[in-house]
């Protein structure tokens, strides 16, 4: 396909499989934005503060999510903490949670309740194996835990290989995968274990993240060769690579006031989640990286909506009637997204960029 080229694009709806939608007014403002970017199923984080550790909480969380809007499936997630035993397991499969997520302790935002001790999960894990529940795995050590010259994803990818082998039927997401090395422990390992890509790693590099704090993330964008090897691994048709925007709100104010190197990490893809990919697509073939011919529908389609839902055992909606409609009109990025009162603003990535316009369309 001659993507750059095409002024109408007609994709099944994109499955987001790992979203931050926060809390408060934070989530009034975000929440609405999730089918702006083409997005109808989203999968949750649940970093909230204090972090969502009981099935009562996720449970109360959903709700008020689906307060805010109908039109998006909710999949929900607990934050792994001592208190998930294989009995909150047990029940939170039986109350429809789809996933747990484990940070380890101090990595990333509001982390401060992480795992530190792997092993004293053992047992949870073998629940999960048990009852299907997915573990969603934010794959990094901690700056003082890396090898000299190591990322510290790569030095997290050895922890990744153990867990599957010892729990071959546990699916495992490693979620939002920035480097080479890790497409290729994800290759390595069995159907069970699958990975997110988001958007923003998909044109982002170290070069912009350690300087510009709307592309300061974690884990932090690396060199353009993994850069390039997500693009490749995300066209690739391989099942197990799937999207995941990671999209991570914070308020505007957080991010320019702050120190240099201070910012908190999160770069915001929401409203343009869909969009964003294809730009990257776009330009990744503009650098020679893929052929014009791999970029087909079919595997964006495959990367955008149908691995992932097909990783949750979701239905399959390629042949659904709703649809999203991408046309070029000349639209740009704005600045930032804003509440109605202005008292919550958060600022766009890539601002100023043409993206295609976005629709949705229920064909016939
Ligand atoms: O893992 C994460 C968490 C997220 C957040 O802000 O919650 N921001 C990030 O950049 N990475």
């Amino acid at each position: 396909m001659h993507l750059k080229d095409t002024q109408r694009l007609v994709l099944p709806p994109t499955a987001d499989m790992h979203v931050h939608l926060r809390q408060g007014e934070l989530m009034e403002l975000v929440v609405p934005t999730v089918t702006k970017g083409g997005v109808d199923t989203v999968f949750v984080m649940p970093n909230l503060v204090p972090p969502l550790t009981s099935v009562q909480q996720v449970l109360d969380y959903q709700t008020k999510l689906r307060g805010i809007t109908q039109n998006v499936h909710f999949l929900m997630s607990l934050f792994l903490h001592s208190s998930i035993t294989p009995e909150v397991i047990a029940e939170a499969a039986a109350a429809g949670i789809t996933g747990v997520k484990l940070y380890p302790q101090g990595v990333t935002t509001n982390s401060e309740n992480g795992v530190s001790d792997l092993e004293s999960f053992y047992p949870t894990f073998a629940a999960m194996e048990q009852h299907g529940t997915v573990l969603n795995i934010h794959g990094e050590v901690l700056e003082s835990l890396a090898p000299a010259g190591t990322t510290l994803e790569e030095a997290f990818l050895p922890t990744l290989k153990t867990l599957h082998e010892r729990f071959p039927q546990l699916r495992i997401v490693l979620e939002h995968c920035t480097t080479a090395a890790a497409v290729e422990a994800v290759r390595a390992c069995g159907p069970s274990v699958g990975a997110t890509i988001t958007a923003h790693h998909l044109y982002l590099t170290e070069h912009e993240a350690c300087c510009d704090p709307f592309a300061f993330c974690k884990p932090i964008p690396k060199k353009p060769t993994d850069r390039d090897a997500l693009v490749k691994a995300a066209l690739s048709g391989d099942s197990k690579f799937f999207f995941g925007s990671d999209s991570a709100p914070h308020p505007l104010a957080s991010k320019t006031s702050a120190a240099q190197g201070k910012a908190p990490a999160g770069v915001f893809t929401q409203p343009f989640a869909t969009q964003l990919v294809l730009l990257a697509v776009e330009e990744a073939v503009a650098r020679g990286v893929i052929g014009e011919a791999e970029v087909t529908e079919e595997k964006l389609a495959g990367f955008l909506s149908a691995n992932g839902r097909r990783f949750y055992r979701l239905p399959d909606v390629s042949d659904s009637k709703k649809k999203i409609v991408l046309e070029r009109k000349g639209e740009t990025i704005p600045v930032s997204v804003r509440s109605e009162s202005g008292s919550v603003e958060v600022g766009n990535s890539r601002v100023g960029a043409e993206v295609f316009s976005l629709g949705w369309e229920v064909e016939v």
